[in-house]
């Protein structure tokens, strides 16, 4: 596992040894369980134990241990439980790392604003942690992952530098958490775990859907972004989390201001429900639910920020026909199907300009988390989305989400507006 990742042990190191707490060798009369993730014990020993007797007791007991008991969490112990921690730990470090970048980006002067490297960074610190956490926190087997990037840019000489950023950002992340603490990516582990990312995906086995960054745009500006992580079973979306950490924890039904504490983690697995915590270390998830509003006019809805993403001119014609009154609220990324999923709106629309593809990991873990909530996500002809057919999604026009009840008006308004929209195209 060290050597497939590149990995470089605390003894191995050259300057940052100093900075780093010394290993920890076990005390040898303590009886330690066998570690937790037994296709990585090769690893633990080559770093002689350098995880404290305390740690490995604490990975054990979480890793045991149903959810919480407070009332409000979801119910205990089912199917890809498991997969539910590491995912939420990966995409709750990944956030960690875009936080710190995006810190940087708005304090930093005009100039570099226009400078698209901050994002960069990013993205490829991101989808190295999330492929990285991933592989360890999960037992043996295949690993198999369809992401947005891959390394070939960063292996080019030009890109030296932004390679060593990324590689301090990510192994900097990593250190924040206990059972990462003393582990030390080289440059050539940070390439190979992003280049887990490479895989077409499809109907068969199981594969892990990340975007690391999605909402690029939307980070650059300061705004929202969502890092979206899904898992695929046998070609269905089985679990998803969307780490948003821009997204305030109150509702933004009436504004899109940052009002309040912001950093929300949702997840969902297939049949349990879905859930939002905060991003804040140690926070206990709360069931949320799509709204209940069988009346358009009570109704508001999300859409894209940018207009390049989403025909806004007939997504206000859908909204007229409807009869919504609120004007719409557009925010980037994957926090619009977070939003929607705990009621902040009643309707999600996206219709690209002809000839775009939607890429699965742009859907699979929001699409989770709104059918989870109780709603609906459709294609623009009503059709379920499929993620099984490798890196895109092949379908009618557009994406629509919403609840059970103002489902089949919206198919009805969608409908009218496109072919409104198709006769007037072929007036010109
Ligand atoms: N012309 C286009 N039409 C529709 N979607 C587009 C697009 N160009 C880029 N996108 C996608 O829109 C995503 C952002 O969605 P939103 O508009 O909801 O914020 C982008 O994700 P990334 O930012 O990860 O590249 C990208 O995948
Ligand atoms: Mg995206």
């Amino acid at each position: 596992m060290a050597a497939r990742l590149g990995l470089t042990t605390v003894s191995s190191l050259g300057p940052r040894k100093a900075l780093l707490p010394l290993p920890v060798r076990l005390p040898s009369l303590l009886s330690v369980p066998a570690p937790r993730y037994p296709s990585h014990r090769h690893f633990y020993t080559s770093l002689s134990s350098p995880i404290s007797p305390l740690q490995l007791v604490k990975n054990l007991s979480q890793s045991q241990v149903a959810m919480s008991a407070s009332g409000s969490d979801p119910s205990p112990i089912s199917t890809y439980e498991k997969e539910l921690a590491a995912a939420k730990k990966a995409a709750s470090l990944a956030a960690r790392l875009c936080q710190s970048v995006q810190a940087e980006i708005l304090q930093s002067d005009v100039q570099s604003k226009a400078d698209k490297s901050p994002v960069t960074v990013a993205d490829y610190g991101s989808q190295a942690i999330v492929s990285f956490v991933l592989d360890m926190e999960l037992s043996s087997g295949p690993f198999s992952m369809v992401a947005e990037e891959d390394s070939e840019d960063l292996r080019k000489d030009s890109s030296k530098e932004i390679l060593s950023r990324i590689t301090d950002l990510v192994n900097d992340t990593l250190s924040t958490d206990p059972s990462f603490c003393n582990v030390i990516l080289s440059e050539e582990g940070i390439l190979s775990a992003i280049d887990k990312g490479t895989s077409e995906g499809g109907s068969s086995g199981s594969h892990w859907v990340l975007d690391p960054i999605d909402g690029t745009k939307g980070f650059l500006r300061g705004d929202q972004y969502a890092i979206a992580l899904a898992l695929l079973d046998e070609g269905k979306v089985v679990l998803g989390v969307l780490a948003c950490p821009n997204l305030p924890l109150a509702s933004i039904q009436h504004t899109t201001q940052n009002v309040g504490e912001s950093g929300c983690l949702f997840s969902a697995i297939v049949g349990n429900g879905a859930w939002m915590q905060s991003l804040d270390e140690g926070s206990s998830p709360t069931k949320i639910q799509v709204t209940s509003t069988a009346d358009p006019v009570d109704a508001s809805f999300f859409e894209s920020f940018e207009a390049a993403h989403s025909l806004h001119d007939l997504t206000s014609n859908i909204a007229k026909k409807l009869g919504v009154k609120a004007p719409p609220v557009r925010i980037d990324s994957q926090a619009k199907y977070g939003a929607l999923a705990r009621g902040d709106g009643a309707i999600y629309l996206r219709f690209p300009h002809k000839g775009y593809r939607e890429k699965i990991w742009d859907h699979a873990a929001g699409y989770i988390v709104v059918t989870e909530a109780g709603g609906v996500v459709t294609d623009a002809a009503g059709n379920d989305l499929d993620f099984s057919k490798g890196r895109y999604l092949d379908l009618d026009t557009g994406i629509m989400a919403t609840n059970k009840k103002l489902m089949p008006s919206l198919l009805v308004a969608v409908q009218e507006s496109i072919k409104e929209q198709q006769q007037s195209a072929s007036l010109l």
